[in-house]
């Protein structure tokens, strides 16, 4: 048995990062049982206006109990110091853009990375990354390893008409399988090439359910024995 898992991320969303993070830990695990995972930048205001959703900071509801949960998720995936910044939400369809060029022009390990720092700056150093000046400073930053060229070349492509109807087109993909928020997965199963089933998933509390729908053994969290008093 094998698959593919395709990850639909937008840089706006701890819960993706949370997803991210997740697979790039179990990556190697994946692969020994033949399943791949393939990221994709995505709009999510997108998704949320053509999916007839609201986002979940406008719902006051959603975002009382967001925050908790929040605070739990950063907890569980182990990735404090990430803390929203001040000026949450920002629009990413900039950004989004830049990596859709990213990805088609560039290795993927380095469209990987490049994502990765979107949120590095993002959620841990409290930088607007939707701005073209901000975003510019991270493609040349040591990390991303990008040139002075290559960063203005990634610039211009943001705004260039192809890469922003190629990530129209990835955010229509997600939205026609099912997405209504973030994270997505578009799940495949196969075997010897060939497709058994494919199911869609939100959420990054759902990694249970994807290892079940694979058909991989999977130990989330183990009850541990009662601890006895010592007398
Ligand atoms: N329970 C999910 C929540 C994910 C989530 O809230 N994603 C936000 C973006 S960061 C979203 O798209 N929400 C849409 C919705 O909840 O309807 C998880 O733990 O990952």
């Amino acid at each position: 048995m094998g698959g593919i898992i395709h990850a639909y991320y937008d840089c706006v969303s701890p819960y993706s990062y949370f997803a991210f993070v997740h697979l790039q830990r179990v990556r190697d695990k994946l692969a020994s049982y033949g399943v791949t995972v393939e990221s994709h930048p995505i709009f999510l205001g997108g998704i949320m206006d053509r999916s007839g959703n609201t986002p979940p900071w406008k719902v006051p509801a959603k975002a009382k109990l967001g925050q908790l949960e929040l605070a739990r998720g950063i907890k569980y995936w182990n990735v404090e110091p990430f803390t929203q910044p001040d000026f949450f939400p920002i629009l990413t369809i900039f950004p989004q853009r830049a990596l859709t060029y990213i990805k088609h022009t560039y290795p993927l390990t380095q469209f990987e990375k490049i994502l990765d720092l979107y949120w590095q700056w993002f959620f841990y150093q409290h930088l607007n990354i939707s701005k073209p000046d901000v975003l510019r400073q991270l493609l040349v930053s040591p990390a991303a390893g990008f040139s002075v060229e290559q960063a203005d070349e990634i610039v211009t492509a943001a705004m260039d008409k192809k890469w922003k109807d190629a990530l129209t087109a990835k955010t229509q993909e997600a939205i026609d399988r099912g997405a209504y928020g973030a994270p997505f997965f578009w799940v495949v199963k196969s075997e010897g090439g060939k497709v058994l089933g494919e199911e869609p998933f939100f959420g990054s509390d759902r990694f249970h359910q994807i290892w079940d729908f694979l058909e991989l053994q999977w130990e989330d969290f183990k009850l541990l024995p009662r601890i006895e008093a010592k007398l």
